[in-house]
This record gives structure tokens, sequence and C-alpha cells, in this order.
């Protein structure tokens, strides 16, 4: 039976500026809007318009300069230890730049088992188990696995980055650009892979990308930001249909 869909994370008027004086960016400009459990949000947006920094926000790993996220109506900002606990199993993200995310002294397999021993109950076994079993779905072998991160190419890299969010079976995935390191090859079953993880999982995604087309074949609700606002934000085929901003236009018509 599907679970309930409810709002798994809420932000309210967040801000974020980066700098200070005449060098000040406005990299985020108040985004109230809410993620929920089972839901795919595309976010679009040319660089630079706030999209990373909006994902980094919700998933706590930057402070906003104002406004809040609300995670099960509790701020995460005032998080208890045990509760971040908790978030980090139910919210997974998924960073652009994989080259910094993996401890380079610990083997692949080793930084997929910790946050399996951090988050989960499983005991050794059926953590190797669990990370066996994940790795060959994302056509990853577990002789790769027991290298250094810095054995693997960019492309594996990013795909053991999607192992390590996946191997904890979250509620909410948020990818930050997770499949233009991929060859174009790969880029399509990975695609499709994050879809049926969602859909087996009653899971939510918030999928960051500035690749339209494979943005709109995983969402069902597209996200539009321009200079850190969001200026739209619809169901997908409406979106593509009839944009409601003439900057949505532009872009999708130089995407086309
Ligand atoms: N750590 C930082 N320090 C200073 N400025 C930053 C920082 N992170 C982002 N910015 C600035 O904030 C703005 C929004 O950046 P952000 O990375 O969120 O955009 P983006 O849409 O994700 O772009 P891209 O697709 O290129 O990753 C940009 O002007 C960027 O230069």
């Amino acid at each position: 039976m599907r679970k309930a869909n409810y709002t798994l994370l809420q932000a309210e008027e967040l801000a974020k500026a980066y700098g200070h004086g005449r060098s000040k960016v406005a990299a985020l400009l108040a985004f109230t809007g809410e993620v929920d459990s089972n839901g795919r949000v595309g976010v679009i947006g040319e660089s630079g318009s706030g999209k990373s920094t909006l994902s980094r926000l919700l998933v706590g790993l930057e402070r906003p300069s104002s406004g809040a996220v609300f995670w099960n109506g509790r701020n995460l900002a005032s998080l208890t230890p045990r509760e971040w606990r908790g978030f980090r199993k139910e919210v997974q993200y998924i960073a652009q730049d994989t080259s910094s995310s993996f401890d380079p002294r610990r083997s692949l397999l080793d930084s997929l088992l910790q946050p399996m021993r951090w988050l989960t109950d499983l005991d050794h076994g059926a953590a190797l188990q669990r990370a066996e079993a994940v790795l060959t779905m994302l056509g990853l072998d577990i002789a790769a696995a027991r290298g250094r991160p810095y054995d693997v190419s960019g492309g594996q890299r990013q795909r053991f980055a999607i192992a390590r969010a996946l191997v904890v079976q979250p509620s909410l995935l948020i990818c930050d650009e997770v499949v233009s390191a991929l060859d174009v090859s790969v880029q399509g079953s990975i695609l499709n892979l994050l879809v049926d993880y969602c859909a087996s999982n009653d899971a939510g995604l918030l999928f960051v990308s500035h690749g339209i087309p494979a943005t709109a074949f995983i969402s069902d609700e597209l996200m539009v930001m321009h200079r850190g606002a969001v200026l739209e934000r619809g169901p997908v085929a409406e979106v593509l249909r009839a944009p409601a901003d003439p900057y949505t236009a532009g872009l999708l018509k130089a995407a086309s």
C-alpha cells in the first residue's frame, strides 16, 4: 500500500547572501515552499540562479541568512543530535562535486557502510548485503568498491555517491546535478533507477539540474529559478506546454 503523502520539508522566507558590502551576493531570495514525501520536483535555471544554494539550505548543510527550514514541523536550526540523525536517515543529499565528498583514507565500500552503521539498525552482514545490492543496481562492482575514491573515474564516483545515499533508504533524495558527470549512455539508466527507487519506496525527489530534458523526464513538477527567485512552479507538462513566465519560455527554447 502506498504511504500517504505529506509535507516533509517546509521552507519559510528562506534567504541566503554570501559576502559583505559591495561584494555581497544574494544567492536566494525569500523562498517559501514545500517538498512533499512522494513528489518529484525538478529545479531548473541557468548557472548561478541559486539552485545549489536552495538544495544545500534544505538539507541543512548551510545556515540561512534569514528564514528557516522545517522538517516535520521542527526548525532544522534547532534539531537535537538525535533528531539530526533522524533527519539524515530521512533526507539524503547527493552533491554536485564528489571529488571532496569521500574520505580519501577510506575505501568506497567503507564510506557506504558508515552511514548505515550510523543511521540504521543493520548488522555488518546485512549492511554489506544491502551495499552489494545497491552497487549492482548501479552497475558498480564490489571490487571497485574496495578501492579508494581516487582509484575510480569521476562518473563512477558519482554513482558511488548515489549508492551511499540509497543504502540508508531515505524518504527524500535531494540530488544536485547528479547525472551531469556521467556518460550519456549511463545517464538514462541512472534516471530510471532514481524513478524506480522513488516509486518502490514512496520516496520524494528534489532534482536540481540545468539539463532540462533529464529534469523534465524525472520530475512530475518543475520549479524554475532565476537570480535567486522561483519564477514559477507547476506540473511538468503544464510548464513545458505553457510557461507562465517569459524567462521560462526563453530557457525552454534555448534547450530545444
Ligand atoms: N560559497 C559561496 N560563496 C560565495 N558565493 C557563492 C557561494 N555559493 C554560491 N555563491 C553565489 O551564489 C549565486 C548562486 O549560486 P548557486 O551555486 O546556488 O547557483 P546554481 O544555480 O546552483 O548554479 P550552478 O548550476 O552553476 O551550480 C551565484 O552567484 C554564486 O556565485
